[in-house]
């Protein structure tokens, strides 16, 4: 039975003048990604074996007179002027809640943009579900199973950056499997300063029917060995295509080998590429020295959450 959103009992958030709320919209990592088909849309159907580490962008968020959105940070240039995909969740949250339109009420947004932008990180997709992830709770039950259904219309990565958990994405990415059990890793992320658009690169590939990644046990990976195992038998079939545009993409992965990573694969349809460390020690030494050999590039030492 469907209930009317104006009866559905209500938590609230409290956003009353003065108070912020803050969220971080931690990256994410794809460390497989086959592409196993394609639907009759062109969206691709994929299965990915999905992270998220600490490192993201900030969100803060306040009630005002009127919608205002400010960016800052040091990927903030790559975003003036056009739309954001903020105003795109604003609106579902909106339409959503369009029965109590007093539970979204005109919000200060401000977001500090650490991730570069069209890196193969969900950068605005992990904004956008942050963004959601605040003022969802204010929302009545059916509204929120409403957004949480509907936001992959915002891009085919929200739904997984609203989750922010170890996942098998499925599907074109909406389709989600938490896994309970993932090793914390020592992560270096490698952007060799080369934004990339993933339509281009969906529509380089040369196959789209590639074979599926091997199951993965509902449990998920008691120890980094073994999930290192499985992604050694894995891919990202974005790669090729990506790297084919961008070679920079090749001499990112060669340096995070040499800098000692046991397993380096790009993320997404990148160009952000990222290397597993054995401990959170080698990670910070690989990290400053390729930042020293490599300025041009953006290079962060992380962990997976
Ligand atoms: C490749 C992935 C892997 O996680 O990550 P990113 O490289 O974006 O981080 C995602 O599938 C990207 O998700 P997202 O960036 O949200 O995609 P969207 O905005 O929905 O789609 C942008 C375009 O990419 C293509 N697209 C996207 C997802 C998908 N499963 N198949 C596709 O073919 C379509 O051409 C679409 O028009
Ligand atoms: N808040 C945002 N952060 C990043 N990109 C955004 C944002 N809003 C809109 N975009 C647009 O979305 C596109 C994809 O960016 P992004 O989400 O960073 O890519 P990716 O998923 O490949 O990391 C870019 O062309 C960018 O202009």
């Amino acid at each position: 039975m469907t209930q009317a959103l104006t009866e559905a009992p209500v938590p609230g958030i409290d956003l009353k003048p003065g108070i912020e709320r803050s969220a971080t919209a931690c990256a994410k990592l794809n460390l497989s990604l086959h592409v196993v088909g394609r639907r009759a849309d062109g969206y691709h159907l994929l299965e990915s074996l999905v992270v998220f580490v600490e490192t993201g962008d900030e969100l803060t968020i306040s009630s005002a007179p009127a919608d205002t959105l400010d960016i800052s940070g040091p990927f903030a240039g790559s975003l003036q002027g056009g739309p954001n995909i903020l105003h795109q969740a604003l609106t579902l949250l909106r339409t959503a809640a369009s029965q109590c339109a007093s539970l979204v009420p005109p919000l200060a947004i401000h977001l500090r943009k650490n991730l570069p932008v069209a890196s193969g990180i969900g950068g605005g997709s992990a904004d956008a579900a942050a963004l959601l992830r605040m003022l969802l709770p204010g929302l009545p039950k059916p509204a929120q199973i409403h957004v949480a259904t509907a936001c992959v219309q915002l891009g085919a990565d929200v739904p997984m950056c609203l989750l922010q958990q170890p996942a098998i994405a499925r599907g074109v990415g909406e389709n989600l499997q938490p896994l309970p059990n993932m090793p914390r890793l020592p992560i270096v992320m490698v952007n060799p300063g080369i934004a990339v658009s993933t339509p281009v690169i969906f529509g380089r590939l040369e196959q789209r029917n590639n074979a599926p990644m091997q199951p993965v046990p509902d449990i998920g990976f008691a120890t980094a060995s073994e999930l290192l195992a499985f992604l050694a038998a894995s891919r990202n079939d974005l790669q090729l295509p990506a790297s084919q545009l961008a070679p920079e993409i090749l001499t990112a992965l060669a340096a995070l080998d040499f800098a000692g990573a046991r397993l380096s694969r790009m993320s997404g349809s990148g160009a952000t590429v990222f290397g597993i460390f054995e401990t959170g020690q080698a990670a910070d030494h690989a990290a400053r020295t390729l930042a020293h050999s490599h300025p041009a590039w953006w290079v962060k030492a992380t962990t997976t959450l």
